[in-house]
């Protein structure tokens, strides 16, 4: 989750983000114009792996559009086109600790063999990171050093930008909007979106109150895929406060669901975010809703088996997939489910909805690991005994999705998987990108 204040350059990236829907897709934003590229070409490219660099890459190429930027995610990029290119801005988020974003991992080892030679290349490096890191910004510093060793000059000293800070996000758009010669983009409003449900869906549970809201647009229904998130800016404290959610549900539903828990200090008190949207906000209200791509998250194929994994309110960016996967039938492939919660009695969540998907003939098989139960289970525990079938559908193509608690979740579950797996599919699954990763 991002706290961010809704100054005009979030709106940008709202709008940036608006764009992606009807513009933007995951492995070429922007088409190569036909024809031999020009020498002056201006370079975008983006490593991000919950969308705001890609968001912010999208912005920068609307604001730049003047010059006709290609636009495509860094793992999409060729030495080649590197060593031609005159001009790059790079839009560069670190993931892990100090990692690139998955869709980008191996990309610069690959670009450092082909040892180019960058010295007619001049660039600009926007690098997001979070200072709590200890690598803060650590795959774009990487970046820039592969990029000076080979030649390249900046137009700008590298620009790092802490939590998507909206103040340092302006200042960038504005010495960029210098450098190439355009204006910044006029902000825009966000859209209002009103809550039509909310349902606590865990009655009774030993763990915190996890609830299910639903939104409609003000405005036009937007689009958007499954694993993507909702930002909404809500009270806060000392001004408005933005908070990521994943979408559960697809626009076909004609709602943007989410899943979120109530968060409560040890006095009792509500925390701002949650607190907010599960007591305060009624039903009939509104709270501004920007969508956001997520591409790392995203599925790519729709016949390849897919592993699910979560806890939680994880269970949101889990459903989507498995949503968008019922609705692909009877072209889906298989889809094995292994969810942690507290009580088996009490936090059995959509199991309803599950067996519907599965009467409707998706193929999914169903795990669920209780901690509180006479013998406590967890997550890990599932992909264990599992082991034998994950290595299949590993082997398969199959593709894994992790949502939920990065404490106590998904730490043990990527080592869980990296032994059940072994070290060569381990490393495969991992170099083809498909292991997706929303852990907050
Ligand atoms: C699981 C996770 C790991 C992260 N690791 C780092 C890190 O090692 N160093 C850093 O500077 N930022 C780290 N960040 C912060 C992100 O770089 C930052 O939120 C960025 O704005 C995300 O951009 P994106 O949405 O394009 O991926 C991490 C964020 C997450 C969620």
């Amino acid at each position: 989750m991002m706290m961010l204040s809704p100054d005009p350059w979030s709106w940008l990236m709202a709008g940036a983000t608006a764009f992606g829907w009807a513009g933007l897709s995951w492995h070429c934003l922007r088409p190569p114009r036909a024809g031999p590229r020009h020498e002056a070409d201006l370079l975008i490219l983006w490593a991000s792996q919950s969308g705001t660099a890609a968001g912010l890459a999208g912005a920068l190429a609307e604001q730049l559009s003047a010059l006709s930027p290609r636009l495509l995610p860094l793992d999409q990029l060729s030495a080649t086109d590197l060593q031609r290119a005159r001009r790059a801005v790079f839009v560069i988020a670190t993931t892990g600790a100090g990692e690139a974003p998955d869709h980008t991992s191996g990309a610069l080892e690959r670009l450092q063999k082909a040892v180019p030679d960058l010295t007619q290349l001049s660039y600009a490096l926007l690098a997001l990171g979070d200072r709590r890191y200890a690598d803060f910004c650590g795959f774009g510093r990487r970046l820039e050093v592969f990029l000076r060793n080979h030649g390249a000059r900046d137009l700008l000293p590298r620009a790092e930008i802490d939590r998507a800070c909206p103040a340092a996000l302006a200042r960038i758009s504005r010495d960029l909007g210098k450098v190439f010669g355009a204006a910044p983009l006029p902000p825009q409003q966000p859209s209002r979106w009103r809550l039509i449900a909310r349902r606590h869906i865990n009655p009774g549970s030993p763990g915190g109150a996890l609830y299910a809201l639903r939104f409609q647009p003000e405005a036009m229904m937007p689009d958007w895929q499954a694993g993507d998130i909702a930002r909404l800016t809500l009270p806060g404290e000392a001004g408005p406060v933005a908070r990521d959610y994943s979408l559960a549900s697809l626009p076909e539903a004609g709602w943007a669901e989410l899943i979120l828990r109530q968060v409560r200090d040890a006095q009792g008190r509500t925390g701002q975010g949650s607190g907010y949207l599960t007591r305060q906000l009624a039903i009939g209200d509104t709270v501004p809703l920007q969508l956001r791509a997520n591409p790392g998250f995203r599925a790519r194929d729709h016949a390849a088996p897919m592993i699910l994994i979560g806890n939680g309110s994880g269970m949101a960016g889990l459903l989507s997939h498995l949503r968008a996967r019922a609705a692909a039938l009877p072209a889906a492939g298989t889809c094995r489910l292994f969810f942690g919660e507290r009580s088996p009695a009490h936090d059995r969540i959509f199991a309803d909805e599950l067996a519907s998907l599965q009467a409707c003939g998706l193929s999914l098989q169903i795990e669920r690991a209780f901690s509180r139960a006479e013998t406590p289970r967890y997550v890990q525990d599932l992909l264990h005994n599992h082991a034998a079938s994950l290595r299949e559908d590993v082997k398969g193509g199959g593709h894994i999705f992790l949502c939920g608690r990065r404490e106590g979740m998904a730490g043990a579950v990527l080592a869980c998987l990296r032994a059940g797996l072994g070290e060569d599919l381990w490393q495969k699954l991992r170099t083809e990108n498909r292991l997706h990763q929303d852990v907050y």
